[in-house]
């Protein structure tokens, strides 16, 4: 791996070959995949292959280029070189751009993180059948407009003309069903392996209008560890309305029999919980719940999981909702929520709801989420690789004190993690060493991620459940699940790993002394 030099200008050479032929000659495997050199006869390879071997062969060079400081060169790799310069550019408006590459981060170990992380799958379940082509093409059939679009319009349209009175075409008015939004939420159902889907204009309004399926005086019971929001509503409104809600740690199966009721009509589960990353066993739960009353409704909210690492579904829970302003949209553009489910009792309550509450999402947010459904799969797979590395990088760090990422085997659930999803989300919650003030600094001095709340874009952020995400929930119930002052929570995008993890590193940096001793303060 040390010998760029040899392999850049043999690299060069294929490329401009590539370039003027459309098809690449490299020797066979001419350097595996880590690296190493393996001397066989060159063969030509076709065009479709030429770009597979291309990818694979830069990527497999690429962390090569970590190993010079600033204004050394790599001597001949042409996207490397051209990489380095444009980094080295001093931007005053784009403030990251000059710290990437002017420090280099302990690379050696960087290189072996990389490697690593092409293996992250490994022990997950299998991705769903069809995923890729159902987000493409479920519910998205030109066939449905008389104009063949390929793309489903945005249908802007509030009403609908009717034939005769209550004789139409399939939409009276815009509330009650919308073709664009009708497009999402096909694509969502069969993502999520369920028949039906709704769309509601955000993720708390889908969870209001879970709630309102339920009278006064039904008992919900509820994870401990759930986002503030949720918290803040079922505490906050439904307990006053005259639900009977209770919190149980529903990683513990025992604690979670003991919490049913003969008046529970709803258990609301969330995992991995945001912000501890608690890990609750799906199946497990739905079963025990169901056994005690297969009546009562498990939902789970699989917002952090996204469709494409978990159908709560096909594990036994009844409705599956999502804030979809996060990963399922994964744009940052559009608040949105959505319930998938399979029952069509459970399904026509809530299009019933749907309307009647009114809390719609409008066309052009069904448009835009539609979009993001499309690049689902490749996005999730993405934020597992970044988040993995940026996981270990942290974990090894004398910087940080805990490390929670449900895709490291440090983590108390991995082995639960990897038999009910098929990966894990750019999600991390980490401790570091210090007090409030470590954590603000280096909040204030993250440069690639944005301090801001949200998660699941394509952007990375970071922030301070206790003070931003969280603030809503009582000091006493953060305290009891570890949601302190220097507890920071990450949302890890599509970024370049190694621009991710030396954005990290400079900010425990400033924030930190590296021997674990804060810089800022004398004590800790
Ligand atoms: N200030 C908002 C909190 C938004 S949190 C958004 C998201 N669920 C997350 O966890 O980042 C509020 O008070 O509702």
């Amino acid at each position: 791996m040390l010998c760029h030099k040899e392999h850049s200008s043999q690299y060069t050479a294929y490329l401009i070959y590539f370039r003027i032929t459309g098809s690449l000659c490299l020797p066979q495997a001419g350097y595996n995949l880590d690296g190493v050199p393996t001397h066989r006869r060159a063969h030509t390879l076709s065009f479709t292959h030429a770009i597979t071997h291309y990818r694979q062969f830069t990527d497999a060079i690429q962390p090569t280029m970590h190993l010079f400081g600033p204004g050394e060169e790599t001597g001949g790799n042409p996207r490397g070189t051209c990489k380095l310069h444009t980094r080295r550019q001093e931007s005053t408006r784009q403030p990251w751009r000059n710290f990437i590459s002017s420090k280099p981060i302990d690379l050696h170990r960087h290189f072996y993180m990389a490697s690593d992380n092409r293996d992250c799958f490994a022990g997950f379940c299998p991705e769903f059948r069809s995923f890729a082509t159902d987000a493409i093409h479920a519910g998205q059939e030109p066939e449905q407009w008389s104009s063949m679009a390929v793309v489903p319009p945005i249908s802007l349209s509030t009403t609908f003309k009717q034939l005769a009175p209550g004789k139409h075409a399939g939409y009276e008015y815009s509330r009650s069903g919308n073709p664009t939004r009708n497009c999402l939420e096909k694509a969502v159902a069969a993502l999520d392996g369920a028949q039906y889907c709704v769309a509601l204009a955000s993720g708390l309004a889908a969870s209001t209008t879970i709630v309102h399926m339920l009278k006064a005086g039904d008992g919900i019971v509820c994870m401990n560890d759930v986002y503030g929001g949720t918290n803040r509503y079922f505490k906050k409104i439904a307990a006053e309305i005259g639900y009977d809600i209770s919190f149980a740690d529903c990683t513990k199966l025992e604690e979670l029999k003991a919490a049913l009721k003969p008046n529970t009509k709803l258990l609301w589960i969330e995992t991995p919980t945001n912000p501890t990353m608690k890990v609750v066993d799906i199946k497990s739960c739905s079963e025990i719940t169901h056994e005690y009353n297969k009546d009562i409704v498990v939902v789970v909210d699989n917002t952090f999981m996204s469709a494409y690492f978990q159908r709560p579904l096909a594990l036994g829970a009844d409705m599956c909702m999502y804030s979809a302003t996060k990963y399922m949209n994964g744009h940052s553009d559009v608040v949105m929520g959505l319930i998938s489910v399979n029952r069509t009792d459970l399904y026509e309550k809530l299009k019933f709801l749907q309307n009647a509450l009114g809390s719609v999402p409008s066309p052009f947010d069904c448009y835009l989420c539609n979009r993001g459904l499309k690049t689902l799969h490749l996005r999730m797979k993405q934020h597992f690789r970044n988040a993995l590395a940026a996981a270990k990088f942290l974990e090894a760090d004398p910087r940080v004190e805990k490390v929670i990422f449900p895709g490291l085997p440090s983590h108390p659930q991995y082995e639960l993690m990897k038999r009910q999803c098929t990966g894990c989300p750019g999600m991390i919650t980490f401790y570091i060493k210090g007090k409030l003030e470590h954590a603000t600094a280096f909040l204030k001095n993250l440069k690639l991620f944005a301090l801001a709340e949200s998660l699941g874009g394509y952007e990375s952020l970071a922030e301070h459940p206790a003070i931003m995400t969280h603030a809503s929930v009582s000091e006493e119930q953060r305290m009891e699940l570890g949601i302190t002052d220097t507890l920071v929570r990450l949302s890890v995008g599509l970024e370049d790993e190694e621009d991710i993890i030396a954005d990290l590193d400079q900010a425990l940096g400033a924030a930190v002394k590296c021997d674990g001793v804060p810089s800022w303060f004398d004590t800790c």
